[in-house]
């Protein structure tokens, strides 16, 4: 199993002074917190997605991690995620039959929810990404802001990554082209099932400031 850790995005949302899998939280970066977790379920590979300038950062990075024989590789990233992630696809080696594409923002997902999506990757399916029920009720609105539809809320997940693929499904959904603001999506588009596994809260993505304080509390509260 290969993992695409995408962390070329610049955090404009979070405004900090480095891009955001540099910024540190706790003392260690979030790239670094994002990577132990990722270790922590055992990938045969993991692709590392930068900004071009931060990539011998990275690479110390990843040479001050237990890889417990994970094959590592940093590359640069592109503009857009998707950029990034089609970059990551195409550095793992030809041996990953199934990938997970993750998130460095969401650096604090714990193993358990690795370990759900890799389960219904091996029982079949296509592509499985973690999600959560939504809380709020959530409406769909016109360009002009008017309400055209209250999508029922026991049908709605908010999804998260990692989100699990077998690999030549997602290379073929990626060079489709489309644009989309998740991997499932690309993969949904092309007629695939990709089924939903529970998510976890601590999976949160690392977007505002405010993600940041509540990312550093719930370090806190961790055993
Ligand atoms: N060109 C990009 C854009 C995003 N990402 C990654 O995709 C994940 C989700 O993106 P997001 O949280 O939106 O990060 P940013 O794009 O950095 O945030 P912002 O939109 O606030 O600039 C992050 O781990 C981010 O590093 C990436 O690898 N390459
Ligand atoms: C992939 C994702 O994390 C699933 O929720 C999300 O769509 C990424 O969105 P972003 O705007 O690139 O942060």
């Amino acid at each position: 199993m290969g993992v695409v850790v995408v962390a070329a995005g610049s955090g404009t949302r979070l405004g900090a002074e480095r891009p955001k899998a540099f910024v540190e939280l706790a003392g260690v970066t979030i790239l670094e917190h994002a990577l132990r977790g990722v270790l922590a379920a055992r990938p045969g590979e993991v692709v590392v997605v930068v900004p071009r300038e931060l990539v011998d950062e990275a690479r110390s990075i990843v040479a001050g991690l237990d890889l417990s024989g994970a094959r590592a590789v940093v590359v640069p990233g592109g503009a857009k995620r998707s950029e990034s992630v089609s970059a990551g696809l195409a550095a793992l080696s030809d041996r990953v039959e199934r990938v997970l594409v993750h998130d460095a923002a969401r650096c604090l997902t714990p193993v358990a929810v690795f370990e759900r999506v890799l389960a219904a990757l091996a029982a079949g399916v296509a592509g499985a990404v973690p999600g959560v029920a939504v809380v709020d009720t959530v409406k769909v609105v016109d360009a002009g802001g008017l309400i055209v539809d209250t999508p029922l809320r026991e049908s709605l997940r908010a999804v998260q990554t990692p989100q699990g693929f077998v690999r030549s499904v997602l290379t073929a959904a990626h060079a489709a082209g489309a644009a989309a603001t998740d991997d499932a999506a690309l993969v949904e588009a092309l007629g695939h099932d990709v089924l939903v596994v529970e998510g976890d809260h601590r999976a949160l993505k690392v977007t505002t400031p405010d993600d940041l304080a509540r990312a550093e509390r719930l370090l806190t509260a961790s055993p």
